[in-house]
């Protein structure tokens, strides 16, 4: 085996970059969100990007396989999934699939850009190949603060009513094209939900919605929301939690419900296909464990006759273009993607160029690897920025409380 293509180290940063103060049903996001960027690097000096989460326990765990990963070839990624697997005990149940998903997708992306690097092809190419040139993305909306607590208003402004929602669509598609909608719900009683929903349908009545309150709601509420919103969404999204209930709410629900909350790994695929559960599932390669098992997991939702869209949380440009390719390659991508970027492209460690939105999709790079390249100075602040902000993991609900100590967390609240 040549020495261009194996793994002599794995770079881990921290980093934090600015949010802004969006609604959900846990509570709001903070003032920093946390990611990590992650460059893996051959003996021979080539180098792979990868992006994934910030949170302690995650870095922790990666800390703990970066040694493990030295000497294996960039191409054994069934031995990296092995590895990672045996090291976690995943067979003793001590990582759930999920966690183990999280863990083998941050290494296993950049492993696929090394891959591209050397092949001199794009990540999509080493998916199957891109089936479309660009890929859609919906614009992501949420209630917001005019500006978190004791800071000046953002640039985006309140939207805590139908008319803010309205405006925030206005400006995110005038800014980026989108052509579909997805709404945050889970924060306001159903009825005010229903009619932000009305009012994006009266002011954009072309673009397909949805509406996503992450399991804020009873199981009658989620029939009388789908019923009310029947003909007016294309999918309502994770409206209670759990299989058993989503399969409830499906049993009698006129609209197809998605998740990316009761199925995120492969072992819950049987349970939610027996159940009849979900119609729609939102991949997410951050998950699934990376960009050839959510690959697969395209082939499983064809088998099943599931719908196939693609879940995002707050991410950067490396992410995007990750998504991007494996997007690209997944012919039954049936929605439009997707994605966090508008809220934090302000701050992107990807130099400029490479992803550009082009009436709402992004055309799918075409350099090799992820086609994209990292500014060492952004990544030096933003991992500035983690040092100093004290943040180590997401609390929604911690902050939401902080401002309003009346806040109960509890789901489903209606
Ligand atoms: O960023 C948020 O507040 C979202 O609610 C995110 O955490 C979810 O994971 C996600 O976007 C979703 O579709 O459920
Ligand atoms: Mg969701």
């Amino acid at each position: 085996m040549t020495t261009r293509m194996r793994i002599k180290d794995l770079v881990i940063t921290p980093i934090a970059f600015r949010d802004p103060p969006l609604l959900n049903a846990d509570g709001v996001h903070e003032p920093w969100a946390l990611r990590s960027i992650v460059q893996l690097v051959t003996e021979d000096g080539v180098t792979g990007l990868g992006e994934t989460f910030g949170d302690t326990l995650h870095l922790e765990r990666l800390a703990a396989l970066r040694p493990h990963l030295t000497g294996l070839s960039v191409y054994a990624l069934g031995e990296l999934y092995e590895k990672a697997a045996t090291l976690f005990d995943h067979a003793g149940g001590a990582i759930s699939s999920f966690d183990l998903g999280r863990v083998h997708a941050a290494v296993e992306v950049a492993c696929l850009d090394v891959q591209g690097k050397l092949a001199d092809r794009p990540v999509s190419d080493l998916l199957g190949g891109a089936v479309r040139d660009s890929v859609p993305y919906s614009a992501y909306l949420f209630y917001k603060w005019a500006g978190h607590p004791d800071a000046e208003p953002d640039e985006w402004g309140a939207a805590l009513d139908p008319e803010g929602v309205v405006a925030q669509a206005r400006r995110m598609i005038d800014l980026y094209g989108f052509g579909s909608i997805k709404l945050k719900g889970g924060v306001f009683p159903p009825d005010q939900e229903i009619a932000a929903i009305h009012a994006l349908r009266e002011a954009f009545p072309d673009h397909p919605l949805r509406l996503d309150p992450n399991t804020a709601w009873t199981h009658e509420t989620s029939l009388e929301v789908a019923r009310a919103l029947d003909g007016v969404l294309e999918y309502l999204e994770d409206p209670t939690g759990g299989i058993p209930g989503m399969a409830r709410v499906a049993a009698a629900s006129p609209l197809p419900l998605a998740t990316n909350m009761c199925v995120v790994a492969f072992d819950h695929i049987p349970p939610a296909v027996a159940q009849g559960a979900v119609q729609v599932v939102l991949g997410d390669h951050h998950y699934w464990g990376g960009l050839t098992r959510t690959r697969h997991l395209g082939t499983l939702c064809d088998t099943f006759g599931l719908g196939m869209s693609m879940h995002s949380n707050s991410h950067l440009g490396i992410s995007l273009a990750a998504m991007t390719h494996l997007a690209a390659a997944t012919p039954n991508l049936t929605y439009a993607c997707d994605t966090h970027y508008p809220w934090s492209a302000q701050d992107d460690v990807v130099r400029p160029g490479a992803l550009t939105f082009v009436d709402g999709a992004i055309p799918v790079p075409t350099g090799p690897g992820l086609g994209v390249e990292l500014d060492e100075d952004v990544l030096a602040r933003l991992h500035e920025n983690y040092l100093t902000c004290g943040l180590r993991k997401r609390d929604d609900t911690g902050y939401m409380r902080r401002v309003n100590p009346d806040f109960e967390a509890g789901l489903p609240r209606w």
